[in-house]
């Protein structure tokens, strides 16, 4: 009963929290009816300044953050789909940061049970990408590039291909990796944002992605505006905001997370 009353405080919580700036809808004609309820949400511009803020007087170093929010994304997986359910998972990064926490996420859920096989055709160029898929790679993680084939020989997909730093139209390869991750109807899991969508305004109205809706979202620190769009399961992670800075950027994360969590879903 103290449990179920806790929970239902920490949800309320959770409500008021997000409810405290909201987004309004700046949305295109065209574009998929708004939303459910309001967000307090981070722009690209700010995601990124926040990005900066955390390594410059947080302290922190990027690696960290990284291991820090593909440590989340391994946990929400892990929630919607425990490897008892299906324990192949394709893992598709891509060039940038979005595609470093997919590398994390892959090794931790190599390490909770499941057989990922990661699909990386352009590596991005910090000498820490390099580490990390020696990492896998010594755990025995395949690397392919025939995506085509993989997606028929998994049971799920997790998409860390762009995050909020993702632009314009999608550009090859990952014009046709998107375009095949959505006819597969496999669940995919996006981290942060979902590949392909705009960071404000969602998903595009005409090619890749168009009709991109993948089944869980991970928000990391803060969702961003493209939420509104979405229609799935949504956690938020990346537990390492100092109050400084939640403060800052109006993020009231203190009650959100519980116990060792490093993620929480976020009512729809
Ligand atoms: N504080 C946090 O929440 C942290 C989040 N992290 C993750 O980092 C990404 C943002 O990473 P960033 O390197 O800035 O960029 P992206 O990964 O989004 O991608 C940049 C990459 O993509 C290319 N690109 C951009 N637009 C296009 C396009 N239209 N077509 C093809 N390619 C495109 C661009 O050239 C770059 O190469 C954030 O979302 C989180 O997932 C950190 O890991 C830790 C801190
Ligand atoms: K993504």
């Amino acid at each position: 009963m103290r449990q179920a009353a806790a929970t239902l405080s920490r949800l309320t919580g959770i409500l008021n929290n997000f409810q405290k700036r909201p987004f309004h809808s700046n949305s295109p004609a065209g574009s998929p009816a708004v939303v459910k309820m309001s967000f307090n949400t981070l722009g690209a511009k700010e995601a990124l300044e926040l990005d900066k803020d955390i390594m410059s007087s947080g302290g922190f170093t990027l690696d960290q953050l990284m291991e820090l929010a593909g440590l989340s994304v391994s946990q929400a997986v892990y929630k919607v789909h425990p490897p008892s359910k299906g324990d192949r998972i394709l893992v598709f990064c891509g060039p940038g940061n979005n595609g470093g926490d997919g590398l994390v996420a892959a090794r931790h859920l190599w390490y909770y049970g499941y057989k990922p096989t990661v699909y990386y055709p352009k590596k991005g160029k910090n000498e820490f990408y390099d580490r990390l898929s020696i990492q896998l790679q010594n755990l025995n993680i395949p690397f392919t590039t025939d995506y085509i084939t993989a997606l028929t020989q998994t049971d799920h997909i997790l998409d860390a291909i762009f995050g909020f730093s993702f632009s314009g139209a999608v550009r090859a390869p990952f014009d046709e990796v998107i375009d095949a991750i959505t006819s597969s109807s496999l669940p995919v899991t996006s981290v942060d944002v979902p590949s392909s969508w705009d960071i404000a305004t969602g998903p595009p109205l005409d090619g890749p992605g168009k009709n991109f809706m993948p089944e869980t979202l991970v928000s990391l620190t803060a969702p961003k505006p493209l939420v509104k769009y979405f229609k799935g399961r949504h956690f938020l992670g990346g537990r390492f905001i100092p109050p400084n800075l939640e403060e800052k950027y109006g993020l009231k994360l203190k009650d959100v997370y519980e116990g060792i969590d490093q993620v929480t879903e976020l009512p729809n």
